[in-house]
């Protein structure tokens, strides 16, 4: 299922387990606002190559509209308007004063140079500097992007509306990020499945997790739960998947990945075939990487007891329901993968005050959003007597009902 139509069919299941009005139902869906600008760079050998750049800004009730830029092939509208969405929503469940957005640029990131990536971002924020702002838009990074994009839109930004550093997050702490937001969101994905684990009389430590993806999210994620004691036994990236069922040496893992630009050829592990990494006996499944990949086709074939969802909307409705009936447990990703937005606000916030906190305060500050969060989920869970997935969308969803009535539509 495409993943605007997934993420419209959850919000619509959550708006009718809230007995939402029809007429705030079909304002809350439609996004804000959406952008699309034509991007066109000389490449290194004197050539021009067009991209097709994004930015969909769904909603302001709660705050500003926050949200990553993604570099990727596969970008297209309707999959960053369902990315919005899933801000908008995962922005109300980590309880922060942001709404939602997402952007992202039609490209093979890796197949550009760094000067050609440069240039892009600095065309792309030429297209789109007067629509964000820091009290109305602040991207982040997401896949194929990182701290070195952001230090670029700032830098282009700047040139228009002066030095302006709360413009952007996830940017190098030489330019005012913050400490932490590198790990946070693997750091929460680690938080998070304590708290659901913890619910069933268990620990990291003993469980076993295969990992989909091995970069930003997926190597953090790994890092942590290897080093609170859990085996992490299959990992995948873009170039090839391994496994070692007496777990993988994640720092050796690391090292090999960056100076291999991708896990394969480790020589820690058995080569596997990554089609089959979903399937791989394990207690957790964590996929970091792309949507869509856990569907219809693979989920019965799923193993895990536990699905920890770090990527965005990485499994289909109609997966959720084959899941649900084989008893495994998702953690959605508007609460899974929330930490990375909540440390952005601690940097966004630290870059408003004009101070720093220190690298304890900000990981202490995130376990308690996280754990909060993970509470409001359950309490969701029980009075509406649904999953996960709906106890995180009914709360998102609530939350933003009632700011959105309470601002009221008066012209
Ligand atoms: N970076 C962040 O702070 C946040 C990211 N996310 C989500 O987490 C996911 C991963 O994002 P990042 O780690 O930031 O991206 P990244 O660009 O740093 O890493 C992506 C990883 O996915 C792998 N990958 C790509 N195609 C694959 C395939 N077909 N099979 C297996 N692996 C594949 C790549 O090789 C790479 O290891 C995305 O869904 C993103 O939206 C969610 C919240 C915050
Ligand atoms: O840090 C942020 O502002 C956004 C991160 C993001 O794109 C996401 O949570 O999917």
């Amino acid at each position: 299922m495409n993943a605007l139509a997934a993420t419209s069919r959850n919000f619509k299941q959550a708006a009718k387990l809230l007995g939402l009005d029809s007429k705030l139902e079909k304002s809350l869906l439609i996004p804000f606002r959406e952008i699309k600008v034509e991007c066109t760079i000389p490449k290194d050998d004197g050539t021009l190559a067009s991209y097709v750049g994004f930015r969909v800004q769904h909603d302001n009730a709660r705050g500003p509209m926050k949200g990553g830029i993604r570099y990727h092939h596969e970008v297209d509208p309707d999959e960053v308007n369902a990315l919005a969405q899933l801000m908008t929503w995962k922005t109300a469940v980590a309880n922060i004063p942001y709404g939602g957005a997402k952007g992202g640029i039609g490209c093979s990131p890796g197949d550009l140079s760094i000067s050609e990536l440069e240039r892009l971002t600095r065309v792309f924020t030429q297209k789109i500097h007067d629509l964000i702002g820091i009290h109305t838009d602040v991207p982040a990074p997401d896949m194929g992007t990182n701290s070195q994009t952001m230090a670029w839109i700032l830098d282009e930004y700047s040139k228009f509306h002066g030095y302006s550093p709360a413009v952007v997050t996830g940017k190098p702490v030489d330019l005012g990020g913050s400490l932490g937001r590198d790990a946070a969101t693997g750091r929460g994905v680690l938080f998070a499945t304590e708290a659901l684990l913890a619910e069933h009389g268990k620990g990291i430590a003993g469980q076993r997790f295969v990992i989909q993806g091995f970069g930003n999210v997926g190597s953090w994620a790994a890092q942590l739960i290897s080093e609170a004691g859990g085996k992490v036994i299959a990992i995948s990236d873009v170039t090839g998947a391994i496994k070692n069922v007496n777990g993988l040496d994640i720092a050796k893992l690391v090292k090999h990945s960056a100076e291999n630009r991708g896990i394969k050829g480790f020589n820690g592990g058995d080569a596997i075939d990554p089609n089959s990494l979903l399937t791989e006996e394990c207690d957790v499944l964590v996929p970091a990487a792309l949507g869509g990949v856990i569907n219809k086709d693979n989920a019965n074939d799923i193993k895990a007891k536990y699905i920890i969802e770090a990527a965005n909307h990485p499994t289909d409705p109609e997966a959720d329901e084959i899941l649900s009936k084989k008893g495994v447990l998702i953690l959605p990703d508007i609460l899974a993968n929330s930490g990375g937005v909540t440390v952005s606000y601690f940097e966004w916030v630290q870059n408003i005050q004009g101070f720093m906190w220190d690298e304890e305060k900000v990981n202490a500050e995130l376990r308690t959003y996280m754990t909060r969060a993970f509470g409001d989920v359950k309490q969701m869970c029980q009075s509406h007597n649904c999953d996960l997935r709906m106890g995180a969308f009914t709360l998102g969803v609530n939350r933003v009902a009632r700011a959105t009535v309470l601002r009221g539509w008066e012209a």
